[in-house]
């Protein structure tokens, strides 16, 4: 029995990466065989932006988006097989993963005081559970003992998000590339990451690949 062996050893696993890499994935696979939730950090900047960008604010100004998001909660629910953002009772993650909110979301994440705002939130969980983001093993949880970092060529990256977005693939490919580049500051691998090119493999074999890290 693969789970009390896991889950005797797990506070916090970090899985972090550049956009498209499998993060949200490969976490909800090693989070399910641990018996554990994991949590999502792109979706409330993710949900931060959609806000603002329903409220026709400038996506640059921190004070109005902050008010915004003070007036109208929004809360993260992790869960194993998925996670969902709520304000009040309107559930906002069908609406996450538009091409608008992809293309605004970097300008919303360069503010400090969104990262702040969702930071917080992701601190106030309760352990265990994977983390997957950005900063998840640098910034947020460095004290976790157990951190990843998922690559994968651009156009590798591009191939496995034009299954879900409408753009064709050389599209995807310079979105995901201006947004790694918007992305940078906050994309630096923990020192103590294992860096994983998910480019071979398939996402049962970079699950296995972290599990295998856990024993
Ligand atoms: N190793 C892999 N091999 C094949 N497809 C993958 C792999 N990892 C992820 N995918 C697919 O690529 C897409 C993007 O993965 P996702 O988990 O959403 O990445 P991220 O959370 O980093 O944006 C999804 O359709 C997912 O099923
Ligand atoms: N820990 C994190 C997570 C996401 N982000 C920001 O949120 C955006 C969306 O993150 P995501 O993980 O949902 O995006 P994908 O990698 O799934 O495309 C990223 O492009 C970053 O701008 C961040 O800055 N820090």
């Amino acid at each position: 029995m693969a789970r009390p062996r896991y889950t005797a050893l797990l506070m916090i696993v970090t899985i972090d990466g550049v956009a498209a890499s499998g993060k949200s994935s490969v976490s909800s696979g090693v989070a399910q065989a641990l018996g554990v939730p994991y949590v999502s950090s792109g979706l409330l900047y993710r949900a931060a932006t959609l806000l603002g960008l329903e409220a026709d604010l400038d996506l640059r100004g921190a004070p109005d988006l902050l008010n915004l998001l003070g007036a109208h909660p929004v809360r993260l629910e992790p869960l194993a097989g998925g996670n969902r953002v709520w304000q009040g009772e309107r559930d906002l993650t069908d609406d996450l993963h538009s091409t608008r909110v992809d293309r605004g979301v970097s300008v919303v994440a360069a503010l400090p005081e969104v990262r702040e705002w969702v930071d917080a939130q992701l601190r106030a969980l309760p352990e265990p559970f994977v983390a997957e983001g950005r900063d998840m093993g640098t910034n947020v949880f460095p004290h976790a003992p157990h951190k990843f970092y998922l690559t994968a060529s651009a156009r590798i990256r591009a191939e496995r998000r034009a299954r879900e977005r409408p753009e064709d693939v050389p599209a995807i490919e310079a979105d995901l590339q201006r947004r790694d580049e918007l992305d940078t500051v906050q994309s630096a691998p923990a020192p103590d990451a294992l860096v994983i090119d998910t480019g071979p493999l398939d996402l049962q074999g970079v699950i296995d690949t972290i599990l295998t890290r856990l024993h």
